[in-house]
Formats: C-alpha cells, sequence, structure tokens
C-alpha cells in the first residue's frame, strides 16, 4: 500500500492547522511523523484514514484519492477505546464480517499474536493498560489492514510495557510487512521503529525536515548510530 499526501491542508473555523504537507509513503515502509505538541499531527493522521475530510489537497492510496472512510486502513488510538460490554475476543471479532466461527477462528489467531492467549473472555475492565492496548492491536490487525495508523499508541503507557508494545509492533511488521504511518511525540520511538521520520513544526505544523533512517532493525536502543540521529533531530526541533 503506498499513500501519497499531497499540499495537505486543514482549517478549522478559520485557524489553519497544517499547511502544505506533501509526503509519500513505500510500500511495507514505518513513516513516523514526529513533532511538538499542536503541530497538527493528529488532525494530518485523520485527513489520511478518510475520518476527517474537510481538509485541502490530495490523500490517495495506491493512487486512489481517500474521501470517506478508508476501508484498508486500521487505527490505533492513544488508549484502546474498547467496548466495555464486550469481552476481548468479541472486540477483536467485532468489524469481521465472517460467519460466526470463522470470526472467532480469526480472533483468536490474532489475540495469541498480540501474547494474550487465555484472556478471550475477560472483559476490559479487568485487563492491565498495556493488555488493553493489545487487545487494540489486535482489533486493528484483525482485519489484514494495508495501511495501519497509529497516533501516539503508546504514550499512555509505563516505559516497560511501552518498550514490549514496541517490539510487538516490531514483531507484527517483520511478519506482515503493513504499512505504517506512526505519529509520536517520542523521538526514541520514532528512531527505534522508523524507516523514515518526517519533521513537522509550528502552528500552523509545517514540513521542516525528514531524516531516513538507515539503520536496519531492530535497532539497539540507545547506540551510538540512533544517538546520533537523535541529535540530529533536536537539532532540527530546536530542543
Ligand atoms: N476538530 C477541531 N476543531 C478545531 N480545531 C481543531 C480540531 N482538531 C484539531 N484542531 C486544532 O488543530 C491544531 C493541531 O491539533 P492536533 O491535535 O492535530 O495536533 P497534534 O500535533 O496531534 O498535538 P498533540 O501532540 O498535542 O496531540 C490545534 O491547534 C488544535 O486546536
Amino acid at each position: 500500500m503506498s499513500l501519497m499526501v499531497k499540499n495537505v491542508t486543514r482549517r478549522f473555523n478559520g485557524n489553519t492547522a497544517v499547511k502544505n504537507i506533501s509526503f509519500q509513503t513505500y510500500k511495507g515502509e514505518i513513516v513516523g511523523l514526529l513533532g511538538t505538541s499542536g503541530c497538527g499531527k493528529s488532525t494530518l493522521l485523520r485527513a489520511i484514514s478518510g475520518l476527517d475530510e474537510g481538509y485541502e489537497g490530495e490523500v490517495s492510496l495506491n493512487g486512489n484519492a481517500v474521501r470517506n472512510v478508508n476501508t484498508n486502513a486500521s487505527f490505533i488510538f492513544q488508549e484502546p477505546r474498547l467496548m466495555p460490554w464486550l469481552t476481548v475476543k468479541d472486540n477483536v471479532s467485532f468489524g469481521l464480517s465472517e460467519k460466526k466461527q470463522e470470526k472467532g477462528l480469526k480472533a483468536e489467531r490474532y489475540i495469541e499474536l498480540v501474547g494474550l492467549k487465555g484472556y478471550e473472555n475477560y472483559y476490559p475492565l479487568e485487563l492491565s493498560g498495556g493488555m488493553a492496548q493489545r487487545v487494540a492491536i489486535a482489533r486493528a490487525l484483525v482485519t489484514s489492514p494495508e495501511l495501519l495508523l497509529l497516533d501516539e499508541p503508546f504514550s499512555a503507557l509505563d516505559a516497560f510495557t511501552k518498550m514490549q508494545l514496541q517490539d510487538l509492533l516490531l514483531k507484527i511488521w517483520s511478519e506482515y510487512r503493513s504499512t505504517m504511518v506512526l505519529v509520536t511525540h517520542d523521538i526514541d520511538e520514532a528512531l527505534y521503529l522508523c524507516d523514515r521520520i518526517i519533521i513537522l513544526t509550528g502552528q500552523p505544523g509545517v514540513f521542516k525536515q525528514e531524516f531516513v533512517i538507515e539503520e536496519p532493525k531492530p535497532r539497539r536502543r540507545g547506540s551510538q548510530q540512533v544517538a546520533a540521529y537523535k541529535e540530529r533531530i533536536l537539532k532540527c526541533l530546536e530542543l
């Protein structure tokens, strides 16, 4: 799935949130949108997902314009957004249209993939934050999306759970090679996961610079190479 974002501008009641953003992702790439709070990262992701149609410019997937909810894409948000009255298994299978038995089998497979085998019949309130976010990941993957959109997916989690789920995401990526767009304000996270990092700055958010991270994955957290990229990115963000 290749994604093209061309000259995207989004205004809300006359205020510009993002201005003239263009970038492209290639199949199987993890692209990070990194920037300080309020520079329009989530706004841009919503335009890409088709959830928000009020933008100017173009968004296309494999050459087709996105103008309504994009069924080839799945979203993972900062909070799991599970339905509390449904079990883990029913939350994961909710969006599937197959027959009940087939849906159940598929859900079980993805629940196992995210390390929650045995928790199929638990309810969201019985899970820790990290477990609930694993369910959200399983739910996003169960439809085999070609594009995964992640909006600060791990920022509400403690440091250890965050690292575990980043590793889980990489494991999934190495198996399925889904194209991913990851919104984050965590430079270390972007450097651990992304092939390319696009820096947005300001209000309205504008494109500042793109970094191609040439280190092969999995990367060693805090390695010299990663630290060198971090320094350049911090400089670019003027932090
Ligand atoms: N639905 C909306 N109505 C009005 N203004 C909005 C709306 N959505 C976003 N904005 C504005 O657009 C700007 C960018 O917001 P956005 O949430 O996209 O930034 P962000 O970079 O994702 O921030 P953060 O990292 O803090 O989540 C902000 O000034 C915000 O107030």
